[in-house]
């Protein structure tokens, strides 16, 4: 099988286990992010995929995820591109604070909007659009081309830069993309048309 694109969220990161925002802060995987991680190398295996290259953010949680990954699939040595291009969205001054707490703070719909919606930053951070702005044009420059070229790839990231991602992929509305909410540790598998458009995608679930 060739033209795979798979993408994966990190496992459960430490901020993720205490519910604090989190976005270009560096905390790494939990136990049972590691877990996760693990886990999604083997489902992986289980089908039988092998991959080429392999792109992930400049952030551990999401290094580690991937090489936990490329060690249950025995594809450790394949090349690997890290670059903050693909970092969580930044979380500006919402970065460190309780996610409870800042409902409490701000209430529960801002706080949904800051965190789901399309184009409304968190104070001083990135909205969605913003990083897809960042996102969309290098996943153009350097990863599309590794899959039209035959290449399978697999990205593992965060929440956000892959919902960005994601919406480009599946042709989601803004309307649609406040509901898309990605689960760690969860492989989706792509497959590509020579035009970049999904052939097909699934989720794999243990
Ligand atoms: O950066 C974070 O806090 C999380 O990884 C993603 O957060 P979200 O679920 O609020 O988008």
């Amino acid at each position: 099988m060739n033209n795979v694109l798979v993408l994966v969220r990190h496992g459960e990161s430490e901020w993720n286990k205490l519910n604090l925002f989190t976005g270009w802060r560096d905390p790494d995987l939990t136990e049972k992010g590691i877990d996760e991680a693990r886990q999604a190398g083997e489902l992986l295996k289980k089908d039988g995929y092998a991959f080429d290259i392999a792109f992930t953010s400049a952030l551990t949680r999401a290094q580690h995820t991937l090489s936990l990954i490329l060690d249950e699939l025995g594809q450790r040595t394949i090349p690997v591109v890290e670059n903050q291009a693909l970092n969580e969205r930044d979380y500006g001054d919402l970065a460190g604070l309780n996610k409870d707490d800042a409902r409490a703070k701000w209430g529960e719909e801002q706080v949904h909007i800051w965190r789901r919606s399309y184009d409304i930053p968190p104070p001083g951070g990135e909205s969605l659009k913003d990083t897809a702005a960042r996102v969309l044009p290098y996943y153009e420059a350097e990863i599309l081309p590794q899959v039209k070229a035959g290449r399978n790839v697999i990205v593992a990231a965060h929440g956000n830069s892959l919902r960005a991602l994601i919406m480009k992929l599946d042709g989601l509305s803004t309307e649609e993309i406040l509901k898309l909410n990605l689960a760690t540790g969860e492989p989706y598998v792509y497959r590509l048309n020579p035009d970049g458009s999904a052939a097909s995608k699934k989720t794999l679930t243990a």
